[in-house]
């Protein structure tokens, strides 16, 4: 045999014969290598979806002053115990306190300020009586106030700190910014967030059969789809997308072009030429001697062939060019990392129980991830599949917001038998 058939040998065997690692195993090997990245301070109001690189905390307590939640007259509470007796107690009234004003009469026995909600209550005071349960009388220059109800000390008054006290922890390190978080941060005054940088991610295709989503459909050929759900999916889990020049079928090329994109991003992903096709690059790029390779195989359907490497501490995903395949893959191993990197505690999709809403026939002896929808009916959680499910099928993904998991011990699933089901980012979380 001469050296060079030798040489062949061996890399048909390292494409044929991949040793499948379990998926969890998988997650956790590529995860383990995303570092969570470098941060950045910007404007509040351009943190929406950006996830927060340091605790923060409550520079005072909020409210911070006792509020009045109605408008009406802030009073003394005491001095309503008589209107249990029936009668109607009269207080003079010494002040009128509308929102962003602090009055400097204190309330005493006997006295009343009109207030408006909102406003600061008064010192003295412990109680505001709303307006439509008083009336008034004017006597002289005088006005008073009548109050035919006893009222309890606090009643219509949100004390000082009653959301949180000063030095209480508003948000965690971690915490994805939305519009609960905004208005905290606003209310505090918090107008500049350290986050973390939002990790940008190379995107190569490969394959000669690909078109521009411009051009025109030509024989043979397919546009190319997945580079734009990679991208959109990428943008979802927080990162920044750059769409590279389609990856050309010959390895020194590709294996250079790739390893830029890796000195340049935080991560790249790659689509097709993975399984064993003679077209098929990525698998020989990454046993190629210049990165390590993590796996390139994995005990799931779809996205079998999905592959992980690692160059100089950065990730290279390869996922399968079945669109279905590569959707699943960058959900189960992309996103994660992603999220890793965001410095978000929650990287996995989340998981629920689910009751199976149709029969799935097809057995495999890899756990399936099954394209699938969920419902409420009759307060349970229905997950019913999608009924192309093929690695190849593109059309249900846009259909789909879970992934139905059938694990490979089973023959089949039958309707009404309870599933595992990964929720996917949108609708329901
Ligand atoms: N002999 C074997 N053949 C195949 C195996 C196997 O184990 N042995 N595995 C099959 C499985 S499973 C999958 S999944 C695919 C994986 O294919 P590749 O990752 O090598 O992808 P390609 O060959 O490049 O393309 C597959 C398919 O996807 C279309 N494609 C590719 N890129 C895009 C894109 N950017 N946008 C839309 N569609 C894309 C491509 O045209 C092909 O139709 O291999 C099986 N074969
Ligand atoms: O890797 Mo393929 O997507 O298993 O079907
Ligand atoms: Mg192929």
């Amino acid at each position: 045999m001469s050296e060079h058939n030798a040489i062949d040998d061996l890399s048909h065997h390292r494409k044929f014969k991949r040793r499948p690692m379990q998926v969890t195993d998988a997650q956790e090997l590529a995860v383990s290598y995303a570092a969570t990245g470098l941060t950045e301070h910007i404007r509040l109001q351009e943190s929406d979806g950006r996830v927060l690189a340091a605790d923060m905390i409550a520079p005072h307590p909020f409210p911070a002053f006792a509020r009045s939640g109605m408008d009406g007259y802030a009073i003394r509470s005491a001095d309503t115990s008589r209107c249990e007796l029936g009668e109607t107690v009269w207080l003079k009234v010494v002040d009128e306190i509308p929102c962003g004003y602090v009055s400097s009469i204190p309330i005493e026995s006997g006295t009343a300020s009109r207030i408006m909600t909102g406003a600061q209550v008064p010192e003295g005071a412990d109680a505001v009586v709303m307006l439509e349960a008083t009336e008034i009388r004017h006597e002289g220059s005088e006005t008073m106030v009548g109050i035919k109800r006893p009222l309890a000390p606090g009643k219509n008054i949100t004390p000082m700190g009653f959301e949180l006290q000063e030095g209480d922890l508003i948000l965690r390190k971690g915490t994805k910014i939305g519009p609960g978080e905004i208005s905290v941060l606003a209310t505090f005054g918090l107008h500049q967030v350290e986050v973390y940088r939002k990790p940008v991610v190379g995107i190569f295709s490969t394959g000669t059969e690909l078109l521009d989503i411009e051009s025109p459909l030509e024989p043979g050929k397919i546009r190319n789809s997945n580079t734009y759900m990679l991208a959109s999916q990428i943008r979802e889990a927080g990162g920044v997308p750059v769409i590279m020049e389609a990856i050309p079928d010959r390895i020194e090329l590709a294996k250079q072009r790739v390893e830029e994109a890796l000195a340049e991003y935080d991560l790249v992903v790659t689509t097709g030429g993975v399984s064993v096709g003679d077209y098929d690059i990525m698998g020989e790029l990454v046993t190629s001697g210049s990165m390590e390779m993590l796996f390139n195989k994995v005990t799931m359907r779809p996205g079998s062939v999905t592959t992980a490497a690692v160059k100089d501490g950065k990730l290279l995903f390869a996922l399968s060019g079945n669109p279905g395949a590569c959707y699943v893959g960058f959900l189960l191993f992309v996103r994660p990392a992603i999220r890793k990197m965001l410095g978000m505690e929650q990287f996995y999709l989340k998981e629920w129980t689910a009751e199976l809403g149709a029969d799935y026939a097809k057995v495999n002896n890899f756990t399936r991830f099954v394209r699938g929808r969920l419902e409420v009916q009759g307060g349970k959680l229905i997950a019913t599949p999608a009924l192309l499910d093929e690695s190849s099928v593109m059309i249900t993904i846009k259909d789909s917001d879970c992934l139905i998991v059938i694990p490979p011990e089973l023959k089949g699933a039958a309707k009404g038998q309870a599933v595992q089901v990964l929720v996917l980012p949108g609708a329901w979380t």
